[in-house]
């Protein structure tokens, strides 16, 4: 697990992220530790068609296990574009198909990492003050003690 902090306006953000394997024969594992996920990024590699392949699965997965939480696709690995074997178009129509936010990265020189985190970020703290403005009667309950925590991001690659 890592932990992140980033601001988002003048708020502080705790990240928790956990990285899962991304082996179909892992999946009850895997399950384990995205339960509770308050935030997801599918992440795939510029060089691994697999790991592209197996994204809307993962979709899936997740949002039968948590249901609709903000999330983001990320093509990392993009200091490797030589090496492509996914076309542009592809990777912007596999974003449009599942309604996500697209992003090109890469881990190794730092590219749009932070963008990433930081858009899940805001729009986790956008949907909880949505929820409270909501449901006002939540405000004082425990749950809303982790509300400025961005607990459980989960990497799946
Ligand atoms: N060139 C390049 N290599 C990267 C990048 N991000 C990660 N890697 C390398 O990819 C390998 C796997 O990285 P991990 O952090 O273990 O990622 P993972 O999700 O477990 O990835 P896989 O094991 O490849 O499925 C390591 O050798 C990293 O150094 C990147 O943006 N560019």
């Amino acid at each position: 697990m890592h932990k992140l902090l980033i601001g988002v306006n003048d708020e502080d953000v705790r990240l928790m992220l956990w990285d899962t394997a991304g082996q179909e024969e892992f999946d009850a594992i895997t399950k384990a530790y995205y339960r509770g996920a308050q935030a997801c990024v599918l992440v795939f590699s510029t060089n691994d068609r697999d790991s592209f392949e197996a994204i809307p699965s993962w979709r899936e997965k997740v949002e039968a296990e948590v249901g609709d939480i903000p999330t983001v696709l990320v093509q990392n690995k993009i200091d490797l574009l030589d090496d492509s074997v996914i076309k542009n178009e592809e990777a912007e129509g596999l974003a449009k198909k599942l309604k996500l936010r697209f992003y090109r990265a890469s881990v190794k020189e730092d590219l749009n990492v932070n963008e990433v985190f930081k858009y899940l970020a805001d729009k986790y703290l956008l949907r909880l003050e949505q929820q409270t403005a909501e449901e006002p009667e939540l405000v004082h309950t425990t749950s809303n003690k982790i509300g400025k925590n961005l607990s459980s991001i989960r990497n799946l690659a």
